[in-house]
C-alpha cells in the first residue's frame, strides 16, 4: 500500500492582479469592463504530494510565494488554476495572528478562531483552559488583542493552532517573535505534534531550523518550485544561491568578467550552474583546487588548499575533544582585495552551525596587516582552536574568503563542506555535546531518631 497522501497540489498556479498606479484600480471601478490590471503570477504551475506525517520546510527569498502556497493549502485562498486537495483539519499559524479579529478580546477569539477551525463550542469550552494556560498571557486574555504585544498575539495564536487537535500545522517564522522560553515549549509542541504523525507545514529563512526539524524541503523561487529533496541538500543549493544574489548586487569592477552562467532576471534556475562550479568566474579557468566542491563567489580571489593540522603541525584525521587543531587555509589573490576577510564554519551533519568565526572577529586589524606586501599573492592563514567536548561523528568545516565586513561583504570563494572532520570521544557524550566543568557534590542530612 502506497503512502497516505495528506495535500496535494497538481498544476497550482495563481495569478493576482497588480495596478502600476492607484487610478488604474479606480478606473476599473468606475468604468467596469475594462481591466487597467496587470496580471502577476505569484505561483506557477507547483506539482506536490506531501504524505501524512511528513515536515516540509519552506524555503524562499521575500515575494517567492511562498504564503500565497500556504494560504492556497489552508483554504483562505483559491488557485487561479489547479486542484488542491486537503485530507484533514489544518491548523495555520500565518503571520502574525491573522484570523485574530483586534476588537475582540483574546477570549472571543479563541471561540471565534475555533469554530473555523470546525470545533463546536462545547468542544472549545472543553480546551479553554488549556489554551489560556499554554499562552500565558494572564488577565490580557479578557482585553482586545489590539492592545496586545507581538509577542503576545503570537502566543495565543500558536497556543490556538496546536490546541484544536489539527492534522496539518502550518506554522511560519512569527513564532519566533515569541521570547526564547515560549520558543522553547512551542518547538516541544511540535515535537509532540510530529510524533503523534502530525503533517506540518514550516516556512522559514533559517535554514538551520529547516535542516534540523524536517524531514523533506521545498525552496520556491518567483513562485516556481526550483528544488526539492533532503532538507539539508535542499538548504545547501538554497544558500548557495542566496550567496550568487548577494554577489550580483554588490559586486564591483566585475563588469569585463560577468559570469555568463548567472544571467540576470534569469526566469529558472538551474541547479547545476549555480552549485557546482568548476571554473573561477574571475579567471574563467579551472579553479586550482577542489573540483566538484561546491563553492560560489565572484573568483577575484580563491581558496588554494586546506589542511588540518595537529598542534605540532601534522595532519590529523581524528579528533578528541581538548586536541588543538590547525586549519591551515592557502588564499590567492587575483585582484585586489580591499579588506580579506576569511572566516570558518562548524555544521553538525544537518547543516546546523555550531560556532562560526573570522579573521575580522578575532583581529579588526588583520586585514591591513595582511595587505601590507604585495596587492596579488598568496598568503596563508592558520585557524587554531581547541575542539570542543562534541558527541562523536562527522563535522563539516565550511570555508570563506570574502572582501569586506561581516555586514557588507563580496564573497570571493566559499567552499561548502570543503572538509569533513571525524570526531571521537573517550567517553560517552549524552545528546549533541557535554558541558564543562561538570561535578557533583552531595550534602546528606542525618535524621535523628531517639
Ligand atoms: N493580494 C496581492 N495582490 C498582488 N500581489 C500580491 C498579493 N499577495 C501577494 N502578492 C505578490 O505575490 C508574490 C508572492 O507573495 P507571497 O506573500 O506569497 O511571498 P512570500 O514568499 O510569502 O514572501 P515573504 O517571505 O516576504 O513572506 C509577491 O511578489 C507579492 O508581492
Amino acid at each position: 500500500m502506497g503512502e497516505e497522501i495528506a495535500i496535494s497540489l497538481k498544476n497550482i498556479s495563481k495569478s493576482y492582479k497588480r495596478y502600476a498606479r492607484p487610478v488604474d484600480r479606480l478606473k476599473e471601478i468606475l468604468l467596469p469592463g475594462k481591466s487597467h490590471a496587470q496580471e502577476f503570477w505569484a505561483l506557477n504551475n507547483i506539482n506536490l504530494d506531501i504524505p501524512k506525517g511528513e515536515t516540509l520546510g519552506i524555503i524562499g527569498q521575500n515575494g517567492s510565494g511562498k504564503s500565497t502556497l500556504l494560504q492556497i493549502i489552508a483554504g483562505t485562498l483559491t488557485p487561479t488554476i489547479g486542484e488542491v486537495s486537503v485530507h484533514g483539519r489544518v491548523s495555520a499559524l500565518l503571520e502574525l495572528g491573522s484570523g485574530f479579529n483586534p476588537e475582540f478580546t483574546g477570549k472571543q477569539n479563541v471561540f471565534f478562531n475555533g469554530q473555523i477551525l470546525g470545533l463546536s463550542r462545547a468542544e472549545i469550552e472543553a480546551k479553554f483552559d488549556k489554551i489560556a494556560s499554554f499562552a500565558e498571557i494572564g488577565d490580557f486574555m479578557e482585553q482586545p488583542v489590539k492592545t496586545y504585544s507581538s509577542g503576545m498575539f503570537v502566543r495565543l495564536a500558536f497556543s490556538v493552532a496546536i490546541n484544536v487537535n489539527p492534522e496539518i500545522l502550518i506554522v511560519d517564522e512569527s513564532l519566533a517573535v515569541g521570547d526564547g522560553i515560549f520558543v522553547h515549549r512551542c518547538m516541544a509542541k511540535i515535537r509532540d505534534f510530529q510524533d503523534s504523525g502530525g503533517t506540518i507545514l514550516f516556512v522559514s529563512h533559517d535554514v538551520g531550523s529547516v535542516s534540523r526539524l524536517c524531514s523533506k524541503a521545498i525552496w520556491i523561487n518567483q513562485g516556481i518550485l526550483v528544488d526539492t529533496g533532503q532538507p539539508a541538500e535542499v538548504c545547501k543549493h538554497y544558500q548557495a544561491w542566496v550567496h550568487e544574489e548577494v554577489n550580483k548586487r554588490t559586486s564591483i569592477n566585475l563588469d569585463s568578467n560577468k559570469n555568463e552562467n548567472i544571467a540576470a532576471n534569469e526566469e529558472e534556475i538551474d541547479l547545476t550552474k549555480i552549485t557546482i562550479k568548476e571554473s573561477n568566474p574571475f579567471t574563467k579557468k579551472p579553479y586550482m583546487a577542489f573540483y566538484g566542491f561546491e563553492r560560489f563567489g565572484t573568483g577575484r580571489a580563491e581558496i588554494e588548499h586546506i589542511s588540518v593540522l595537529d598542534s605540532q603541525g601534522k595532519p590529523i584525521q581524528l579528533v578528541y575533544p581538548g586536541d588543538v587543531l590547525k586549519i591551515r587555509i592557502t588564499t590567492f589573490r587575483h585582484d585586489k582585495v580591499r579588506k580579506p576577510n576569511v572566516g570558518i564554519a562548524l555544521l553538525d551533519r544537518l547543516r546546523t552551525v555550531l560556532s562560526g568565526w573570522s579573521t575580522e572577529l578575532l583581529d579588526k586589524n588583520f586585514a591591513s596587516y595582511w595587505l601590507s606586501k604585495s596587492e596579488i599573492g598568496r598568503a596563508t592563514v592558520d585557524f587554531e582552536f581547541i575542539w570542543p567536548h562534541l558527541a562523536g561523528g562527522n563535522y563539516a568545516l565550511d570555508i570563506a574568503f570574502g572582501d569586506g565586513t561581516h555586514e557588507n561583504l563580496e564573497m570571493l570563494d566559499w567552499i561548502q563542506n570543503a572538509i569533513v572532520i571525524q570526531a571521537a570521544v573517550n567517553d560517552l557524550v549524552e545528546g549533541v555535546f557535554q558541558v564543562s566543568g561538570r561535578k557533583i557534590r552531595l550534602y546528606e542530612e542525618s535524621l535523628c531518631t531517639q
